[in-house]
């Protein structure tokens, strides 16, 4: 093992890590609801950049768009058909069928050439410019034609309601509304009414970089074959996955020895070139817990280091510099209730979301939930929709420790502290994950 090389903490390194030091025993819990606050506070918003259009999906607006024409800009054609004047057509029956003169011909694309006068129609596509003059589109099926005397004739047995067919000026949109707003997020939907509006470069907020290292004498790389007394790093790339999620940049930094000086340097460096920290493992009272002793130290300025939740008791917030650092739990699932509750908000606050925390639902507990605790549970299970109502059912195992139930999990559901068992049926709030 290394020699200590920094006296932040007196013994405090792998070749003699016994702390004696009792502020580490002695912590502070606060609500996650603070802590989400606390965090809050810091976050300050990311610069901007211009891209294209084509890459713009899953970003957040840093403009508000506003409509520089009406939608649609011209009276448009809801069916293929003729354009005609409702009027010209009023006494149409089968007894009775009118002939109008069909005297132009407007596919999608083109203006119309003459201008219709009362008697003729006009031979019309959807999605085409309607003569001014006309008030209606009749349907080709309800219409048949012929040729005389070198004209060309279509011919109605019914009268249409003045109107029809016929899509007026700015029915979706007017000129000058609003369209987006700074901290929509971008989704096919965004990006039809950008496209429409020729917005082909948007300003969005640059993605956060996000540094991701876990603690761990025991890690090894994902490529490595397993050895006693072992794991594979698997927080690291579930972390990553979380940040996409989130909409930031992951960038995976692998896994480190506890070492205290070792875990500085990466800490520190990774403060200095990242937006966000976030680091795995070593912030219980354990012998070898570095992150935990390092948070403490005048390095960083802590801003809680027990919140009073579980999984993720021991989650640790600080911050250097105006940069946070979220130093996460060892424990996979206390590491990904974390992160859901205050990296992922981080990361959308920086970029002005307004969707920044988990959604909230109102459900029911599908079954009996056994564990007492003076701390409000995250558990993590899953939604139903059972006779109109949601049900959340607590995944069958959810200690901390567990990596397993991750996976099927769409929502955490939140139990408050209790100590007695809480029935099935009882209403509760679940925080549903991005998957669900
Ligand atoms: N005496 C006490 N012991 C513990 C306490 C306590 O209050 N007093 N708290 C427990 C709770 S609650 C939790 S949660 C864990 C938190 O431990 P750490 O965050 O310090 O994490 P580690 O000890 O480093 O690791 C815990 C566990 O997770 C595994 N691990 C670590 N890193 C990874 C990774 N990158 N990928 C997958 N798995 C990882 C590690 O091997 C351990 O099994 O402390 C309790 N103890
Ligand atoms: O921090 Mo631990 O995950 O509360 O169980």
């Amino acid at each position: 093992m290394k020699e200590p090389q920094s006296s932040l903490f007196n013994k405090q390194d792998s070749s003699n890590p016994v702390d004696h030091n009792p502020a580490k025993f002695n912590r502070k819990p606060i609500t996650a609801a603070t802590a989400q606050q606390k965090v809050a506070d810091y976050v300050r918003l990311i610069d901007t950049e211009t891209i294209s259009l084509y890459t713009a999906g899953g970003r957040f607006l840093a403009e508000d768009v506003q409509a520089p024409h009406p939608y649609p800009h011209f009276r448009r054609s809801g069916m293929d058909g003729y354009a005609v004047i409702a009027s010209d057509i009023a006494q149409a029956s089968s007894d009775h069928m009118i002939w109008l003169q069909v005297i132009d011909n407007i596919p999608c694309g083109q203006t119309p050439s003459v201008p219709l006068i009362q008697g003729t129609a006009a031979r019309i596509m959807t999605g085409a410019m309607v003569p001014d003059e006309a008030d209606t589109v009749v349907m080709l099926e309800m219409t048949e034609s012929r040729q005389a005397e070198g004209k060309e004739w279509v011919g109605l047995k019914r009268s249409v309601e003045q109107g029809r067919n016929i899509t007026p000026i700015g029915l979706e949109i007017q000129a000058g509304d609003m369209l987006l707003t700074k901290g929509a997020q971008i989704g096919a939907g965004e990006i039809s009414v950008l496209a429409t509006f020729g917005v082909h470069e948007v300003e969005v907020y640059r993605r956060p970089q996000v540094a991701i290292f876990s603690t761990g004498t025991e890690l090894l790389s994902v490529e490595q074959p397993i050895e006693p007394g072992k794991i594979r790093n698997s927080n690291s790339y579930m972390l990553a996955e979380q940040v996409k999620a989130a909409g930031g940049e992951p960038h995976v930094l692998g896994a480190i020895m506890d070492d205290l000086e070792l875990a500085r340097t990466t800490m520190l460096q990774a403060l200095s070139s990242y937006d966000i920290v976030i680091s795995s493992g070593g912030v219980s009272v354990g012998d070898y817990d570095v992150m935990g002793d390092l948070v403490r130290s005048d390095e960083v300025e802590m801003l809680f280091n027990k919140i009073s939740m579980r999984p993720g008791s021991v989650t640790t917030g600080a911050v250097k510099d105006g940069k946070l650092l979220f130093a996460l739990s060892g424990n996979p699932g206390a590491c990904f209730v974390g992160c859901e509750l205050l990296v992922r908000p981080t990361i959308r606050q920086m970029m002005n979301s307004k969707h920044d925390y988990l959604p909230e639902w109102t459900a029911t507990l599908g079954h009996d939930y056994h564990k007492i605790n003076s701390f409000t549970r995250y558990v993590r299970g899953s939604i139903a929709v059972e006779e109109g109502k949601i049900v959340a059912y607590p995944a069958s195992l959810d200690e901390s420790s567990v990596m397993v139930t991750i996976k099927d999990s769409d929502c955490l559901i939140v139990i408050p502290p209790t100590s007695e068992v809480l029935p099935a049926g009882t209403t509760v709030s679940v925080l549903r994950l991005s998957r669900s």
